[in-house]
């Protein structure tokens, strides 16, 4: 999308002109949209009364804020609760709870007709760009419908606004009275666009707008959604179910697992340094396109089965039962999204690229043994490596003001050389508890203890 989103800056995180602002400092101000608990739960209804007998818990408590001219990419994989969520901050689906804030104004309760003057300024692309066009309609019918539903004359009239809009798309304007078959997939998506755009709106939500397409169709429907940005100022959310499509137009990007936002960053400290495993695993699916960097130590990470049923969501982290990094408090508790580095929340007991956050807790779940052996070394090493990096650099800021960044670099080195057990000892013992006041040096037992409670888990490292 603009400049600043193409070009990657080695380790600076990429935050919009508008997301500029800190976290707090920015409580409303340049936040277009703000969704705090949010849920969807769709009823299952049996037998002749039917009686609630559960429910599909397809968005389960998420918040996030979407900001002015900026793109949220979220990804993860179907089943998630992406499509549910996208219909639901658009106010296409009623929320079951929570509340969805534009600019703002608590719509979430908004009926039909107090809703109505807010569809010029909420719109959504859908996937199907053959099934989104009514067959039976012309282009010019389509694209002028929202003018008809708003009851707004266009300076000039609608139909000229309408070429108009088809010119801004990259269609002719001569195509006016044609029908949606005689297009092709990726012209349909920029009717589909043009459509959206119609009313000017503040905010496009797109769900999977490219996924039908062809794939060298793909990107140019990305590039004009990035081109029509810059051009009318437009607030984008993309959900994709990988990271190859948001990773270049999304400023932030959030992933979702089974109904909830599992880590929310910036677009260069994902791509840097994931912290959720399962943030790792949708990366490592993504193709390199550097060779220097294939044959690296991202390889690629499958994780066993599919996304478990959102009727019955596993118990602690949801992830757990997919996760070679689970152990029992994972099962038993869930985490929360949390800020562990400036504009990186994530929801994971034992993050990447950062200290543990339950050291303690050492001993892995079965589920996480048998999913360890699908998790290439390289990772594993890599992901003890990087954590005790992390751990060791944050007791070295804490014990020492004036040396730090020297201290810090050193044990880094010292960590990271003596590979993946020592440095897992060293990351372990520093834990979020340990890192209130961690003066403490490594307690070189733990991968002892780890390796003793669980000598199989010891052996697959
Ligand atoms: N109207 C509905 N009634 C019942 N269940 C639904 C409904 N819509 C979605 N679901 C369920 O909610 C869960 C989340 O679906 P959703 O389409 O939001 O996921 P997604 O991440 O967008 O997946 P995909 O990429 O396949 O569309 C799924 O289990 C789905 O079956």
């Amino acid at each position: 999308m603009s400049e600043t989103k193409k070009t990657d800056t080695a380790g600076q995180a990429e935050v919009p002109r508008q997301a500029q602002a800190s976290e707090g400092d920015s409580a409303d101000r340049g936040v277009l949209l703000r969704v705090e608990g949010l849920t969807k739960h769709f009823p299952i209804k049996k037998g002749i009364l039917q009686r609630q007998v559960g429910a599909v818990k397809a968005v389960d408590g998420i918040d996030f804020e979407v900001r002015k001219g900026e793109t949220l990419g979220v990804v993860g994989e179907s089943g998630c609760g992406k499509s549910t969520m996208g219909r639901v901050i658009t106010r296409l689906q009623d929320p079951t709870s929570g509340t969805i804030t534009f600019e703002g104004q608590d719509i979430t309760r908004l009926n039909a007709g107090k809703m109505r003057p807010l569809r010029r300024d909420i719109q959504m692309i859908f996937q199907d760009p053959y099934g989104s066009l009514n067959p039976r309609h012309t282009i010019g019918s389509i694209v002028s419908a929202p003018f008809r539903l708003q009851g707004v004359e266009p300076e000039g009239g609608v139909k000229k606004e309408v070429q108009r809009l088809l010119e801004l798309v990259g269609l002719s304007p001569e195509h006016f009275n044609r029908y949606p078959h005689e297009f092709s997939g990726g012209q349909r998506q920029r009717i589909g666009i043009a459509r959206a755009l119609a009313l000017k709106p503040k905010l496009v939500v797109a769900d999977e707008p490219v996924s039908a397409l062809d794939v060298s169709i793909q990107a140019q429907v990305v590039n004009l959604m990035d081109d029509l940005q810059e051009e009318l100022g437009l607030t984008y959310v993309i959900i994709a179910h990988d990271l190859s499509v948001v990773r270049h137009v999304s400023d932030r990007i959030a992933v979702m697992y089974l109904g909830k936002i599992v880590e929310l960053a910036d677009r260069t400290s994902l791509y840097q340094a994931p912290m959720h495993p399962y943030t790792k695993a949708l990366m490592s699916a993504v193709p390199i396109p550097d060779p220097k960097r294939q044959g690296g130590k991202n390889e690629r990470i499958l994780l066993r089965g599919d996304v478990p049923s959102p009727i019955a969501p596993p118990s602690g982290c949801r992830f757990h039962t997919r996760c070679w990094k689970a152990t029992e408090i994972c099962r038993t508790t869930e985490p929360p999204l949390k800020e562990l580095r400036p504009g990186q929340r994530v929801a994971c007991h034992h993050p990447e690229n950062f200290e543990d956050q339950a050291p303690q807790d050492t001993v892995l779940l079965s589920d996480a043994r048998k999913t360890a052996e699908l998790v290439p070394d390289a990772v594993l090493e890599e992901s003890a490596e990087t954590s005790a990096a992390v751990a060791a650099e944050i007791a070295a800021e804490k014990s020492d003001g004036a040396d730090t960044s020297d201290g810090a670099e050193k044990s880094d080195r010292a960590d990271t050389s003596d590979g993946a057990e020592k440095s897992d000892g060293a990351g372990k013992s520093e834990g979020a508890e340990a890192a209130a006041d961690a003066e403490e040096p490594a307690a070189s037992e733990e991968p002892a203890k780890k390796a003793e409670a669980d000598p199989q888990e010891s052996t697959d490292k």
